[in-house]
């Protein structure tokens, strides 16, 4: 991506955003709500046009070259569309045909079998679970298996277990080097996945860099407190990153400031219920970038 902008009526929605990404990379793109995620993945997929700048895809310009663009890249959107009068298997070939593709059983199969989808093949799609449809918008972004695999919060609605083996199996896909795209707002997930992370405001790219840095860049400690009250001696106010009820979360940026900290907590008579030292994670990067929570 070079430049990329893009304009609706009164909204400015990309910025100008200059981006690569790997082949074989593991990428996230974080941002809160209308940062411009859907929309930079609305461009690659070519059904938004850039305003200024210019985005390719496995070097397809997603304007010049929209079909080789397209076709590089599969998509799981973040709404759920389906028709509902079809069978699972039925939506899949279908999709398959849209590309050309006319014997596709095999990795249909396997997409099926992946996704915990195998038994239900040959329901109708209206009557599948939520979970299950969003499941079958996964297999449907991969029938033409897609070197690019982009996912727009793939997750949501998704409970724990199946989160687990969508992951192990979109892991898969990365490691035999289709590249992978995703959005979340799950910040541990990106963690935990992503090699790379782009932090995405007001369409702007404000973050960029291998996950493991923009954690190392955070290196303060967070000292982890449940106390018996839920106010804080006012002039530790200033180190408060994170506040819920009576559990607090301070930056310490030097281990010798902790002394100073219990004294103040003990002169004002609060109870220490538990504590803990640890590494600050994304989402405490992410708030301290972004200046707001995913
Ligand atoms: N079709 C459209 N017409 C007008 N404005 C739009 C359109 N699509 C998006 N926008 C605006 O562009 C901005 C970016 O929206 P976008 O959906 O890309 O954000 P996002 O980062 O994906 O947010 P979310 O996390 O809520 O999905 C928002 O201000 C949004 O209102």
């Amino acid at each position: 991506m070079r430049a990329l902008e893009k304009r609706y009526r009164t909204v400015h929605a990309l910025r100008g955003v200059d981006l690569d990404i790997a082949e074989g990379e593991f990428f996230a793109l974080l941002g809160p709500n209308g940062a411009g995620k859907t929309t930079l993945i609305s461009l690659l997929a070519g059904l938004a046009r850039p305003s200024a700048g210019s985005a390719a895809v496995m070097g397809h310009d997603v304007v010049r070259d929209y079909r080789l663009a397209r076709r590089s890249l599969g998509v799981v959107p973040q709404e759920l569309v389906y028709d509902a009068f079809f069978t699972v298997r039925e939506m899949l070939r279908f999709q398959s045909g849209y590309y050309g593709l006319h014997r596709n059983d095999a990795w249909i199969d396997e997409l099926l079998e992946n996704l915990s989808l195998a038994d239900k093949a040959d329901a109708y799609t209206r009557t599948l679970s939520g979970g299950m449809k969003r499941r079958l918008l996964v297999a449907q972004a991969l029938v033409h298996k897609p070197p690019v695999i982009v996912l727009d919060e793939p997750t949501a609605g998704v409970d724990v277990e199946l989160r687990q083996s969508l992951w192990a199996f979109i892991r898969r896909l990365n490691r035999e080097g289709h590249t992978i795209l995703l959005t979340t707002h799950y910040l541990e997930e990106a963690e935990e996945l992503c090699e790379r992370v782009a932090m995405l405001k007001e369409g702007r790219i404000v973050a960029l860099d291998r996950t493991v840095n923009l954690l190392r860049r955070e290196d303060e400690q967070r000292l982890e407190l449940v106390l018996s009250s839920t106010l804080l001696p006012e002039n530790l106010d200033a180190r408060v990153v994170g506040h819920d009820g009576n559990r607090f979360v301070l930056a310490l940026p030097d281990y010798a400031e902790l002394e100073g900290i219990l004294a103040e907590l003990r002169r004002n008579g609060i109870r220490i219920e538990r504590m803990q030292l640890r590494q600050a994670d994304l989402e405490e990067v992410f708030i301290k970038l972004v200046g707001q929570g995913a």
